[in-house]
Protein backbone atom coordinates (compact mmCIF):
# COMPACT_ATOMS: atom_id res chain seq x y z
CA UNK A 1 0.00 0.00 0.00
CA UNK A 2 1.39 3.58 -1.00
CA UNK A 3 2.42 5.80 1.87
CA UNK A 4 -0.77 8.41 2.02
CA UNK A 5 0.31 12.03 1.03
CA UNK A 6 -1.85 13.58 3.07
CA UNK A 7 -2.40 13.57 6.54
CA UNK A 8 -5.43 14.20 9.27
CA UNK A 9 -4.29 15.09 12.52
CA UNK A 10 -6.95 15.07 15.28
CA UNK A 11 -5.21 17.22 18.45
CA UNK A 12 -6.75 15.02 21.51
CA UNK A 13 -4.25 17.22 24.08
CA UNK A 14 -7.19 19.44 25.36
CA UNK A 15 -9.36 15.94 26.33
CA UNK A 16 -7.23 12.95 26.71
CA UNK A 17 -4.42 15.03 27.64
CA UNK A 18 -5.84 17.63 30.03
CA UNK A 19 -7.89 14.87 32.12
CA UNK A 20 -5.21 13.01 33.45
CA UNK A 21 -3.71 16.39 35.40
CA UNK A 22 -3.64 16.27 39.05
CA UNK A 23 -3.98 20.04 39.67
CA UNK A 24 -7.27 21.14 37.83
CA UNK A 25 -6.38 23.54 34.54
CA UNK A 26 -8.65 26.24 34.76
CA UNK A 27 -11.40 26.71 31.64
CA UNK A 28 -9.55 30.03 30.34
CA UNK A 29 -6.23 27.67 30.11
CA UNK A 30 -8.09 25.27 28.18
CA UNK A 31 -9.78 27.38 25.54
CA UNK A 32 -6.64 29.62 25.33
CA UNK A 33 -4.82 25.68 24.03
CA UNK A 34 -7.97 24.97 21.40
CA UNK A 35 -7.31 28.81 20.41
CA UNK A 36 -3.45 28.09 19.76
CA UNK A 37 -4.04 24.80 18.29
CA UNK A 38 -6.93 26.17 15.70
CA UNK A 39 -4.58 28.97 14.78
CA UNK A 40 -1.50 26.74 13.77
CA UNK A 41 -3.84 24.56 11.77
CA UNK A 42 -5.50 21.75 13.67
CA UNK A 43 -8.51 21.21 11.95
CA UNK A 44 -9.94 18.79 13.99
CA UNK A 45 -9.77 18.80 17.96
CA UNK A 46 -11.19 16.81 20.52
CA UNK A 47 -12.38 19.58 23.50
CA UNK A 48 -13.55 17.61 26.45
CA UNK A 49 -15.53 14.93 27.62
CA UNK A 50 -19.08 14.95 29.00
CA UNK A 51 -18.81 12.28 31.20
CA UNK A 52 -19.49 11.75 35.32
CA UNK A 53 -17.83 14.58 37.19
CA UNK A 54 -17.62 12.33 39.74
CA UNK A 55 -15.41 9.87 38.00
CA UNK A 56 -13.21 13.14 35.98
CA UNK A 57 -13.43 15.69 37.97
CA UNK A 58 -11.02 17.26 35.30
CA UNK A 59 -13.59 17.92 32.61
CA UNK A 60 -16.45 19.41 34.91
CA UNK A 61 -16.07 22.65 32.86
CA UNK A 62 -17.25 20.84 29.68
CA UNK A 63 -19.77 23.41 28.81
CA UNK A 64 -17.44 26.69 29.55
CA UNK A 65 -15.01 25.72 27.55
CA UNK A 66 -17.00 24.72 24.66
CA UNK A 67 -18.91 27.91 24.96
CA UNK A 68 -15.62 29.47 25.17
CA UNK A 69 -13.93 28.79 21.92
CA UNK A 70 -13.97 30.94 18.94
CA UNK A 71 -15.12 28.85 16.52
CA UNK A 72 -13.58 28.45 13.25
CA UNK A 73 -14.86 27.77 9.89
CA UNK A 74 -13.61 23.91 8.63
CA UNK A 75 -12.78 23.31 12.58
CA UNK A 76 -14.06 19.92 13.61
CA UNK A 77 -14.75 20.47 18.05
CA UNK A 78 -15.39 16.66 18.90
CA UNK A 79 -16.47 15.83 22.37
CA UNK A 80 -16.37 12.45 24.31
CA UNK A 81 -19.70 11.42 25.59
CA UNK A 82 -20.41 7.82 27.74
CA UNK A 83 -24.10 7.47 27.77
CA UNK A 84 -27.39 9.65 26.82
CA UNK A 85 -27.23 11.85 29.88
CA UNK A 86 -23.86 12.95 28.63
CA UNK A 87 -25.16 13.31 25.30
CA UNK A 88 -28.06 15.30 26.41
CA UNK A 89 -25.37 17.65 28.58
CA UNK A 90 -23.40 18.05 25.34
CA UNK A 91 -26.35 18.75 22.72
CA UNK A 92 -26.32 22.80 24.36
CA UNK A 93 -22.36 22.91 23.46
CA UNK A 94 -23.08 22.25 19.80
CA UNK A 95 -20.45 19.54 19.36
CA UNK A 96 -19.97 18.82 15.41
CA UNK A 97 -18.79 15.11 16.45
CA UNK A 98 -19.21 13.08 19.34
CA UNK A 99 -17.03 10.11 20.31
CA UNK A 100 -18.40 7.27 21.97
CA UNK A 101 -15.69 4.70 24.24
CA UNK A 102 -15.55 0.83 24.30
CA UNK A 103 -12.24 -1.45 25.40
CA UNK A 104 -11.46 -4.41 23.57
CA UNK A 105 -10.95 -5.63 26.87
CA UNK A 106 -13.39 -6.38 29.60
CA UNK A 107 -11.94 -5.47 32.59
CA UNK A 108 -10.81 -1.71 30.89
CA UNK A 109 -14.32 -1.97 30.35
CA UNK A 110 -15.79 -2.37 33.74
CA UNK A 111 -12.56 0.17 35.13
CA UNK A 112 -13.19 2.96 32.66
CA UNK A 113 -17.17 2.99 32.24
CA UNK A 114 -18.07 0.63 34.88
CA UNK A 115 -20.35 -1.70 32.16
CA UNK A 116 -19.26 -5.21 30.07
CA UNK A 117 -18.83 -4.53 26.77
CA UNK A 118 -21.39 -5.81 25.89
CA UNK A 119 -23.72 -3.17 28.45
CA UNK A 120 -21.45 -0.25 26.78
CA UNK A 121 -22.94 -1.53 23.09
CA UNK A 122 -26.30 -1.20 24.56
CA UNK A 123 -25.66 2.06 26.12
CA UNK A 124 -24.26 3.71 22.95
CA UNK A 125 -27.00 2.40 20.78
CA UNK A 126 -29.63 5.35 21.57
CA UNK A 127 -26.81 7.37 21.57
CA UNK A 128 -25.26 7.15 17.95
CA UNK A 129 -29.32 7.09 16.77
CA UNK A 130 -30.11 10.56 18.78
CA UNK A 131 -26.74 11.94 17.03
CA UNK A 132 -26.91 10.97 14.01
CA UNK A 133 -30.64 11.70 13.10
CA UNK A 134 -29.44 15.56 14.76
CA UNK A 135 -27.04 15.13 11.86
CA UNK A 136 -23.93 14.71 14.35
CA UNK A 137 -20.75 12.83 13.14
CA UNK A 138 -19.99 9.62 15.25
CA UNK A 139 -16.54 8.17 15.86
CA UNK A 140 -15.44 5.35 18.13
CA UNK A 141 -13.03 5.38 19.79
CA UNK A 142 -11.40 1.59 20.55
CA UNK A 143 -9.62 0.79 23.90
CA UNK A 144 -6.54 -1.66 24.61
CA UNK A 145 -6.45 -2.80 21.21
CA UNK A 146 -2.80 -4.30 21.84
CA UNK A 147 -2.69 -4.44 25.69
CA UNK A 148 -4.79 -3.97 28.24
CA UNK A 149 -3.63 -3.19 31.93
CA UNK A 150 -5.49 -5.57 33.61
CA UNK A 151 -5.26 -8.76 31.30
CA UNK A 152 -2.13 -8.38 29.19
CA UNK A 153 -2.07 -8.99 25.50
CA UNK A 154 -5.18 -8.58 23.48
CA UNK A 155 -6.09 -10.85 20.35
CA UNK A 156 -6.58 -9.03 17.53
CA UNK A 157 -10.18 -11.17 17.30
CA UNK A 158 -10.78 -9.50 20.25
CA UNK A 159 -10.62 -6.15 18.19
CA UNK A 160 -12.20 -7.64 15.04
CA UNK A 161 -15.55 -8.58 17.59
CA UNK A 162 -15.75 -5.23 19.36
CA UNK A 163 -15.49 -2.96 15.78
CA UNK A 164 -17.89 -5.35 14.67
CA UNK A 165 -20.00 -4.23 17.31
CA UNK A 166 -19.65 -0.29 16.58
CA UNK A 167 -20.67 -0.78 13.04
CA UNK A 168 -24.02 -2.74 13.97
CA UNK A 169 -24.96 -0.30 15.96
CA UNK A 170 -23.71 2.76 13.39
CA UNK A 171 -20.66 4.24 14.72
CA UNK A 172 -19.20 5.94 11.33
CA UNK A 173 -15.40 6.36 12.24
CA UNK A 174 -13.45 3.77 14.41
CA UNK A 175 -9.80 5.21 16.40
CA UNK A 176 -7.75 2.00 17.46
CA UNK A 177 -6.02 2.64 20.42
CA UNK A 178 -3.15 1.46 22.39
CA UNK A 179 -4.26 2.82 25.25
CA UNK A 180 -1.26 1.99 27.14
CA UNK A 181 1.68 2.18 24.79
CA UNK A 182 2.67 -1.78 24.83
CA UNK A 183 2.32 -1.68 21.14
CA UNK A 184 5.06 -2.37 18.50
CA UNK A 185 5.00 -2.21 14.36
CA UNK A 186 3.76 -5.09 13.56
CA UNK A 187 1.37 -5.51 16.70
CA UNK A 188 -0.23 -2.13 15.61
CA UNK A 189 -1.00 -2.88 12.38
CA UNK A 190 -2.73 -6.28 13.62
CA UNK A 191 -5.11 -4.12 15.53
CA UNK A 192 -5.69 -1.91 12.68
CA UNK A 193 -5.65 -4.58 10.10
CA UNK A 194 -8.81 -5.87 12.60
CA UNK A 195 -10.60 -2.88 12.44
CA UNK A 196 -10.26 -2.72 8.46
CA UNK A 197 -12.12 -6.04 8.09
CA UNK A 198 -15.36 -4.19 9.43
CA UNK A 199 -14.68 -0.22 8.52
CA UNK A 200 -12.86 1.33 5.24
CA UNK A 201 -9.73 2.55 5.16
CA UNK A 202 -11.05 6.06 5.14
CA UNK A 203 -13.12 5.52 8.35
CA UNK A 204 -10.27 3.83 10.93
CA UNK A 205 -7.78 6.11 12.56
CA UNK A 206 -5.00 5.22 15.20
CA UNK A 207 -4.44 6.55 18.57
CA UNK A 208 -1.37 5.59 20.09
CA UNK A 209 0.20 6.49 23.79
CA UNK A 210 3.81 7.01 23.87
CA UNK A 211 4.10 4.89 26.90
CA UNK A 212 6.87 2.70 25.61
CA UNK A 213 8.13 5.22 23.22
CA UNK A 214 7.39 3.29 19.99
CA UNK A 215 4.30 5.36 19.07
CA UNK A 216 6.16 7.58 16.10
CA UNK A 217 7.37 4.11 14.76
CA UNK A 218 3.70 3.14 15.26
CA UNK A 219 2.41 6.10 13.16
CA UNK A 220 4.90 4.85 10.27
CA UNK A 221 3.67 1.64 10.62
CA UNK A 222 -0.16 2.43 10.11
CA UNK A 223 0.73 4.62 6.84
CA UNK A 224 1.87 1.74 5.47
CA UNK A 225 -1.04 -0.23 6.18
CA UNK A 226 -2.83 3.31 3.86
CA UNK A 227 -3.66 4.99 7.49
CA UNK A 228 -4.13 8.58 6.87
CA UNK A 229 -5.73 9.61 10.45
CA UNK A 230 -4.35 10.09 13.61
CA UNK A 231 -5.41 11.23 17.49
CA UNK A 232 -1.80 13.08 18.49
CA UNK A 233 -1.71 15.52 21.61
CA UNK A 234 0.37 18.21 21.91
CA UNK A 235 3.17 18.12 24.14
CA UNK A 236 2.43 14.78 24.22
CA UNK A 237 -0.02 15.93 27.07
CA UNK A 238 -1.68 12.72 29.10
CA UNK A 239 -2.57 9.11 29.32
CA UNK A 240 -5.59 7.90 31.38
CA UNK A 241 -6.93 7.81 35.08
CA UNK A 242 -8.37 4.62 34.49
CA UNK A 243 -4.60 2.77 32.85
CA UNK A 244 -2.12 3.20 35.70
CA UNK A 245 1.27 4.53 34.58
CA UNK A 246 0.43 5.06 31.04
CA UNK A 247 1.58 8.24 29.71
CA UNK A 248 0.36 10.80 26.86
CA UNK A 249 -0.41 10.24 23.16
CA UNK A 250 2.41 10.44 20.63
CA UNK A 251 3.27 14.46 20.62
CA UNK A 252 1.63 15.99 17.79
CA UNK A 253 4.77 17.95 17.08
CA UNK A 254 6.93 14.81 16.45
CA UNK A 255 4.55 13.60 14.46
CA UNK A 256 4.45 16.62 12.18
CA UNK A 257 7.71 16.83 12.32
CA UNK A 258 8.10 13.36 10.49
CA UNK A 259 5.20 13.77 8.00
CA UNK A 260 6.70 17.41 6.80
CA UNK A 261 10.58 15.52 6.71
CA UNK A 262 8.38 12.77 4.84
CA UNK A 263 6.89 15.52 2.36
CA UNK A 264 3.23 14.43 3.72
CA UNK A 265 1.02 17.05 3.95
CA UNK A 266 -0.51 18.11 6.83
CA UNK A 267 -1.74 21.44 6.83
CA UNK A 268 -0.31 22.36 10.25
CA UNK A 269 2.61 25.46 10.94
CA UNK A 270 4.91 23.27 13.09
CA UNK A 271 6.33 26.42 15.00
CA UNK A 272 2.94 27.78 15.44
CA UNK A 273 2.35 23.77 17.43
CA UNK A 274 5.52 24.47 18.63
CA UNK A 275 4.29 27.71 20.59
CA UNK A 276 1.30 25.99 21.69
CA UNK A 277 2.88 23.06 23.35
CA UNK A 278 4.94 25.81 25.32
CA UNK A 279 1.81 27.62 26.62
CA UNK A 280 0.24 24.98 28.17
CA UNK A 281 3.58 23.04 29.20
CA UNK A 282 4.68 26.61 30.63
CA UNK A 283 0.83 26.62 32.27
CA UNK A 284 1.51 22.75 33.78
CA UNK A 285 5.37 23.95 35.11
CA UNK A 286 6.97 21.09 33.43
CA UNK A 287 9.03 20.29 30.33
CA UNK A 288 7.04 19.08 27.20
CA UNK A 289 7.11 15.69 25.96
CA UNK A 290 7.36 16.18 22.40
CA UNK A 291 11.26 15.73 21.44
CA UNK A 292 10.25 17.62 17.85
CA UNK A 293 8.73 20.42 20.16
CA UNK A 294 12.03 20.65 22.65
CA UNK A 295 14.05 20.68 20.38
CA UNK A 296 12.66 23.73 17.97
CA UNK A 297 11.98 25.71 20.84
CA UNK A 298 15.54 25.49 22.13
CA UNK A 299 17.34 26.91 18.57
CA UNK A 300 15.14 29.68 18.82
CA UNK A 301 17.05 33.19 19.14
CA UNK A 302 15.40 33.59 22.72
CA UNK A 303 16.44 30.46 23.98
CA UNK A 304 19.74 30.54 22.55
CA UNK A 305 20.46 34.24 24.36
CA UNK A 306 19.37 32.82 28.06
C1 LIG B 1 -19.97 5.97 32.27
C2 LIG B 1 -20.10 6.43 33.70
C3 LIG B 1 -20.97 7.68 33.80
C4 LIG B 1 -20.77 5.29 34.46
O1 LIG B 1 -20.65 5.53 35.85
P1 LIG B 1 -21.72 4.96 36.87
O2 LIG B 1 -21.29 5.39 38.23
O3 LIG B 1 -21.92 3.51 36.61
O4 LIG B 1 -23.01 5.78 36.37
P2 LIG B 1 -24.47 5.87 36.85
O5 LIG B 1 -25.33 5.87 35.64
O6 LIG B 1 -24.75 4.86 37.94
O7 LIG B 1 -24.52 7.33 37.50
C5 LIG B 1 -23.76 7.68 38.65
C6 LIG B 1 -23.82 9.20 38.84
O8 LIG B 1 -23.14 9.83 37.74
C7 LIG B 1 -24.05 10.70 37.05
N1 LIG B 1 -23.75 10.60 35.61
C8 LIG B 1 -23.86 9.53 34.82
N2 LIG B 1 -23.48 9.84 33.58
C9 LIG B 1 -23.13 11.14 33.59
C10 LIG B 1 -22.65 12.02 32.58
N3 LIG B 1 -22.45 11.62 31.33
N4 LIG B 1 -22.39 13.29 32.93
C11 LIG B 1 -22.58 13.73 34.20
N5 LIG B 1 -23.02 12.92 35.20
C12 LIG B 1 -23.30 11.64 34.88
C13 LIG B 1 -25.43 10.16 37.38
O9 LIG B 1 -26.40 11.16 37.21
C14 LIG B 1 -25.24 9.75 38.82
O10 LIG B 1 -25.24 10.92 39.63
P3 LIG B 1 -25.85 10.93 41.11
O11 LIG B 1 -27.27 10.46 40.94
O12 LIG B 1 -24.99 9.95 41.89
O13 LIG B 1 -25.66 12.36 41.54
C15 LIG B 1 -18.71 6.70 34.35
O14 LIG B 1 -18.03 5.48 34.42
C16 LIG B 1 -17.89 7.68 33.55
O15 LIG B 1 -18.22 8.84 33.45
N6 LIG B 1 -16.77 7.19 32.99
C17 LIG B 1 -15.92 8.02 32.13
C18 LIG B 1 -14.49 7.67 32.37
C19 LIG B 1 -13.62 8.48 31.45
O16 LIG B 1 -13.93 9.59 31.06
N7 LIG B 1 -12.45 7.89 31.11
C20 LIG B 1 -11.53 8.54 30.25
C21 LIG B 1 -11.98 8.61 28.82
S1 LIG B 1 -11.68 7.15 27.88
C22 LIG B 1 -10.07 7.30 27.39
O17 LIG B 1 -9.40 8.21 27.80
C23 LIG B 1 -9.55 6.36 26.38
C24 LIG B 1 -9.45 6.95 24.98
C25 LIG B 1 -10.80 7.35 24.45
O18 LIG B 1 -8.65 8.12 24.98
C26 LIG B 1 -8.83 5.94 24.02
C27 LIG B 1 -7.64 5.17 24.61
O19 LIG B 1 -6.51 5.65 24.61
O20 LIG B 1 -7.92 4.06 25.09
Amino acid sequence: MAIPHKVKLVDVGPRDGLQNEKQLVPAEVKIGLVQRLQAAGLREIEVTSFVSPQWVPQMADNAQVMAGIERRPGVRYSVLVPNMKGFEAALPSRPDEIVVFASASESFSQANINCSIAGSIERFAPVVEAARAKGIHVRGAMSCTVGCPYEGEVAPEQVVRLAGLMRQIGVQHVGVADTIGVGTPRKVQKALEAALRHYALDDVSGHFHDTYGQAVANTLAALELGVWQFDTSVAGLGGCPYAKGATGNVATEDVVFMLDGMGIETGIDLDKLVDAGLYISDYLGRPSQSRAGTAIARKRPQAQAA
